[in-house]
């Protein structure tokens, strides 16, 4: 199956998990991540903040703040329509950017040195089990995977969003790891 072809199957099974169960699978996600070793002895993560039928990450993205960890946000830079990364202090300095996405207010946005993120939490529509990845079809992460080539990379993904495999080509970059409620992909 093509990708735009699965990018749309997939978000109709994503969009139709209840918000009861979207919480539920997200936490139980979001606890394997944060007992992984490279979570652990990771500073410098970049998180991304969830809309839609996402895995949940606000509350997480609190804690690990709380963690003491570097949380670093996506956002996108309309004059060059890239994507580009702002330190996270707090849920007060976001709005609604991006397709609505909370991004980080333009006044409060505080650039970090992409080479010193050491952990990228992707997010994704689906992964297949070689740890390939479909997103929005824009191409953003994987143009910014291309500035990242040391960081560890681990998508987080509800478990009915996993696929036997997905076409790529020369410019997707597979993840590290997968994590989703059933199972970790190493
Ligand atoms: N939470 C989150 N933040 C992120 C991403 C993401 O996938 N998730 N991105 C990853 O690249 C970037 C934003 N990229 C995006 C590219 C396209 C669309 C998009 O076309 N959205 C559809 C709606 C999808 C839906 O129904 O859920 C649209 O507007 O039609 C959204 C985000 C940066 N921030
Ligand atoms: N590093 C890159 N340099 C140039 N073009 C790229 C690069 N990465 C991706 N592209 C192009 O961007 C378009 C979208 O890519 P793709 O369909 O893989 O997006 P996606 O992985 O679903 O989305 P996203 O990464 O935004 O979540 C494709 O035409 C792809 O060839």
């Amino acid at each position: 199956m093509n990708k735009k072809q699965m990018r749309k199957d997939i978000l109709a099974i994503r969009d139709s998990i209840s918000k009861e169960d979207i919480l539920k699978k997200s936490e139980i996600i979001l606890n394997k991540l944060k007992a992984t070793d490279i979570f652990k002895n990771s500073k410098n993560i970049m998180l991304f903040t969830s809309f839609g039928s996402e895995v949940y990450t606000h509350d997480f993205i609190i804690w690990c703040k709380r963690e003491n960890k570097n949380i670093v946000l996506p956002y996108i830079d309309k004059s060059t329509d890239t994507m580009k990364i702002s330190v996270f202090n707090s849920f007060d300095d976001m709005k609604a950017g991006y397709k609505g996405i909370l991004e980080v207010k333009e006044e409060c946005i505080q650039s970090f040195d992409e080479k010193k993120v050491e952990l990228i939490i992707t997010p994704c529509v689906c992964y297949d089990f070689n740890k390939y990845r479909i997103g929005y079809g824009k191409g953003f992460y994987d143009r910014f995977f291309a500035k990242t080539p040391n960081a560890f990379k681990i998508g987080i993904c509800f478990d009915e969003c996993l696929v036997d495999s997905i076409e790529y080509d020369e410019y997707d970059v597979k993840t590290d790891m997968v994590i989703t409620d059933k199972r970790v992909i190493i």
